[in-house]
């Protein structure tokens, strides 16, 4: 038989919140209630009886809440096999009660995590009755509905108020999957707690939240993106997300975040790299300068700001076709305005700290990585040449540097006055990336006399310098470690350059 009818159920959850509509709708079917301390106290306090689950066991709660229900009369009661003539037998034998429904939340053991508690705190947070209480509903879905999150309680609610108390195979099954979701996602988090350090050279990534993407980064490839996208973002307006939207907002949170605690600053990136950017003293300006980089790849891009987007602001964004604008925060009136286009897509960013380490497909496995986290700052700058970068001139370094280490390998920078000029980007030799941005910065009319240049990697030959000098470039970041840097330092104290260098590479492939 598919269809049961529910005769009793166990209840024993974390947080109470929205258990209420349940108990009472269970109640309301003449389901018998077992439950476990808090939850009982919670269920009697609505004037619902409720049977302690210690009248099952004849034991009390013990090790401070350490066992409550780990107890063969409650699996007993969850584990039979109602069509096995010797689990029915063994049933009765031992006075065990049948339970049809078990419906638990954990103890939050990555809240918890997160919250920064002591290892005792968190260590106590390791659910041990509820799990087992997960799987062993889960396990025996054929015989009982197994409810595993309050995230679960309506559909259970609609699930059990449509069926008159009744549950289909169909619906147990399908919460017997969700609950291994969650169990398998539990005993994850716990591992990768103990695992921190990497002792274990063992993988084990969980994402409980997936969906379904029109289509990969082309039409004809599927797509999907497992993550808390409405943790990062509160979307306001604007079409479905794609898997290329998706890559370039990763790839502008993670540039604007070195700009975080700057002044005003606008970023407008297509492809993943930037092809504006600028820092000014207004947003609206900022967003001018930004686009003046590269008008004509802006066409599409996916903009970014570090502060609130105001009216005059938005008014320049509206005349632009752009996929997608993110910002901490809109005025209503330059909401409006954004708004006046129906797909245009636009962000609100959270607070929310990004992953500390990279994952990405590689052969027939996967490579991971930490971040690369180190943002060049003053201090690292070590003067190599006679002469010395002006204040200006560091602050126009720091500014190229930070837009480097966010731009594909190999790549040039080069900015002046706190705005990108032009970028190289993605190119085969470093000579390409520098010939590339020298080109589109002459070709949007930047006068590269008194620029920076800003170079991911070291240079293998003075070549690079020797082009950026006859541009006008007069000062260079670059984090060195050639065996022929010293070729082109010389060729800075010939020709009157300053160049710093970092030792810290910053490579992005
Ligand atoms: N120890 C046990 O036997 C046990 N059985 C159920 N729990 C958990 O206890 C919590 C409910 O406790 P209470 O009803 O006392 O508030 C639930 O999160 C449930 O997952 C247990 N606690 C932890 O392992």
């Amino acid at each position: 038989m598919t269809a049961k009818k529910a005769a009793a159920a166990l209840i024993s959850v974390f947080h109470k919140d929205g258990l209420e509509p349940i108990v009472k709708k269970l109640d309301e079917l003449g389901v018998t209630l077992y439950s476990t301390g808090g939850t009982e106290k919670f269920i009697r306090d609505l004037g619902i009886d409720v049977v302690p689950v210690e009248d099952v066991t004849s034991y009390p709660s013990i090790l401070g809440g350490r066992v409550k229900t780990l107890h063969p009369k409650v699996f007993g009661g969850i584990l039979n096999r109602q069509d096995n003539e010797s689990d029915v037998a063994q049933m009765e034998e031992f006075d065990i009660p049948q339970l049809d429904i078990v419906i638990v939340d954990l103890y939050p053991f990555e809240k918890t995590v997160a919250s920064g508690a002591s290892e005792q705190d968190i260590i106590e947070k390791i659910d041990i009755g509820g799990i087992s209480l997960i799987r062993a509903a889960a396990k025996n879905f054929k015989d009982v509905l197994c409810v595993s999150s309050m995230e679960d309680y309506e559909d259970f609610l609609n699930v059990i108020s449509e069926g008159n108390g009744t549950t289909t195979l169909e619906d147990r099954k399908r919460f017997a999957t969700k609950a291994f979701n969650i169990s398998s996602h539990y005993d994850t988090a716990i591992f990768n707690y103990f695992n921190q350090n990497h002792e274990e050279a063992v993988l084990k990534i969980s994402e409980t939240k997936g969906q379904v993407l029109r289509y990969g980064e082309n039409p004809h490839q599927k797509g999907f993106f497992f993550g808390d996208f409405d943790a990062m973002f509160s979307k306001l307006h604007g079409k479905e997300l794609s898997y290329n939207n998706l890559l370039d907002v990763d790839a502008a949170v993670n540039l604007m975040g070195e700009f975080k605690n700057d002044d005003p600053t606008f970023a407008i990136l297509k492809h993943n790299n930037a092809c504006g950017l600028a820092t000014r003293n207004t947003i609206h300006q900022a967003y001018v300068d930004a686009l003046a980089g590269d008008p004509v790849s802006a066409f599409g891009g996916i903009l970014i700001s570090n502060v609130e987007i105001d009216k005059p602001t938005a008014e320049e964004i509206h005349k632009l076709f752009c996929e997608v604008v993110i910002a901490p925060s809109y005025s209503d009136e330059a909401l409006e305005i954004l708004k006046g286009k129906k797909n245009r897509i636009i962000l609100i960013q959270n607070e929310v700290e990004l992953p500390e380490t990279l994952v990405r497909t590689c052969l027939n496995g996967v490579l991971v990585q930490d971040k690369d986290s180190k943002t060049d700052s003053k201090e690292d700058l070590n003067p190599v040449t006679d002469k010395k970068p002006t204040p200006g001139e560091i602050e126009d370094l720091i500014f190229a540097s930070k837009l480097c280490k966010h731009t594909k390998s190999n790549t040039i920078v080069l900015a002046k006055n706190k705005q990108l000029c032009a970028s190289g980007t993605g190119q085969t030799s470093r000579v390409d990336a520098l010939n590339q941005a020298i080109h589109k910065a002459k070709s949007f009319e930047f006068d590269l006399k008194g620029a920076v240049m800003a170079s991911d990697a070291f240079f293998p030959f003075p070549d690079c310098v020797e082009i950026a000098d006859k541009a006008g470039i007069k000062s260079v970041i670059q984090p060195g470690g050639s065996i022929k840097d010293q070729l082109s330092i010389d060729y800075c104290n010939e020709n009157g350059l300053a160049m710093v260098m970092t030792g810290t590479r910053h490579f992005k492939h």
